[in-house]
C-alpha cells in the first residue's frame, strides 16, 4: 500500500484481552527502535486508540481536497481512528457494509507518510466484518494476543485459524494478563491460569513474542493516553514490548516487502 512497507495487523478471538494496548504500545516500542510508524484503528464499533494514544477530544485530521485524510500524530506516531471523525459519544449504529466503507475509507484514504510498519487494531473475532475487511488489506504478518485462560485461547485459534486460512503468516502471539502482581504484599498468582499462550504458540509452530502481567499500570498509563513504553520506558513491561517489537521487525526483515493481499471465497 502505498506509503507503507509492512502492515501488521494485531488481533484477538476475544474481545477484551488488550489488543488496543499491546497495539499502541508495540507501535511506540517499534518507534523507539527508529522505525517509522503508523497505527490504524479498525475497531469501528468501538475504538480505543484515541484515548490510549493520548489524542485530544475533539482534533480531526486535516483534508487534502475532499478525498483524503493527513493522519494525526501521537507520540510520535502516525495515527487514524473513526473516532476522529465522529463525536466520542456517538454509538456507531451501523450495519455491516457501512462498517466495512468506514473502514476501506479509513484505510485508503488516509495519507501514511513513509511508513515501515502499519498496526492494524483489529475488532475482536473472526465474524463477517473481519474477514470482510481483511479482504482489502495487504497484510504482512499477525500478531495474536491472548489471555492465558481456556475460554481466551479457544477463541484465539479461531483468529489464527483465520490468518493461516488466508496465508498471513501468524508472527507470533502475545500473551497479555499472564500473571497478577499484588503491589502492596508482593504476591503473584497466575489467576487466568499458566502457559496458555505458549501452548497455542507451539500447536501452531508460531513463537511466543511476549508475556505481559496483569497490572495497574499497564491499565492506568494505556487509559490515560500514556501507554507503558513512554510513561516508564525502562520497566520491565517496556522492555518486554521491546523484545516482542524486535522480534516482529526481525521476521519482517525476513519477509520479502509486502506480503500476499488477503482474499477470500464464499
Ligand atoms: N496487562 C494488563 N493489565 C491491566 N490492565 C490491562 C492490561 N492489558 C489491558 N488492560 C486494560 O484492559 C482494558 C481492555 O484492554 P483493551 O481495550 O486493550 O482490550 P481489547 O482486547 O482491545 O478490547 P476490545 O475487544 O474492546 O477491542 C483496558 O482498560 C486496558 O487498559
Amino acid at each position: 500500500m502505498e506509503g507503507v512497507k509492512h502492515m501488521i495487523a494485531v488481533a484477538s478471538g476475544k474481545g477484551g484481552v488488550g489488543k488496543s494496548t499491546v497495539t499502541a504500545n508495540l507501535a511506540l516500542a517499534l518507534s523507539a527502535e527508529g522505525y517509522r510508524v503508523g497505527v490504524l484503528d479498525a475497531d469501528i464499533y468501538g475504538p480505543s486508540q484515541a484515548q490510549m494514544l493520548g489524542v485530544k477530544e475533539g482534533e480531526r485530521p486535516q483534508t487534502e481536497g475532499d478525498q483524503a485524510f493527513y493522519p494525526l500524530k501521537a507520540h510520535g506516531l502516525q495515527a487514524m481512528s473513526i473516532a476522529f471523525l465522529i463525536d466520542h459519544k456517538e454509538p456507531m449504529v451501523w450495519r455491516g457494509p457501512m462498517v466495512v466503507g468506514a473502514f476501506q475509507q479509513l484505510l485508503n484514504q488516509t495519507l501514511w507518510d513513509n511508513l515501515d510498519f502499519l498496526l492494524i487494531d483489529m475488532p475482536p473475532g473472526t465474524g463477517d466484518i473481519q474477514l470482510t475487511l481483511s479482504q482489502k488489506v495487504p497484510v504482512s504478518g499477525a500478531v495474536i494476543v491472548t489471555t492465558p485462560q481456556d475460554i481466551a485461547l479457544l477463541d484465539a485459534r479461531k483468529g489464527i485459524e483465520m490468518f493461516r486460512k488466508v496465508n498471513v503468516p501468524v508472527l507470533g502471539v502475545v500473551e497479555n494478563m499472564s500473571l497478577y502482581h499484588c503491589e502492596n504484599c508482593g504476591h503473584e498468582a497466575p489467576i487466568f491460569g499458566e502457559g496458555g499462550g505458549e501452548r497455542i504458540a507451539e500447536e501452531y509452530d508460531t513463537q511466543m513474542l511476549g508475556r505481559l502481567p496483569l497490572s495497574l499500570s499497564i491499565r492506568e498509563f494505556a487509559d490515560s493516553g500514556r501507554p507503558s513504553v513512554i510513561a516508564e520506558p525502562d520497566s520491565s513491561v517496556s522492555q518486554t514490548f521491546a523484545r516482542i517489537a524486535r522480534q516482529v521487525a526481525d521476521s519482517m526483515d525476513q519477509a520479502p516487502g509486502e506480503g500476499p493481499s488477503i482474499s477470500f471465497s464464499e
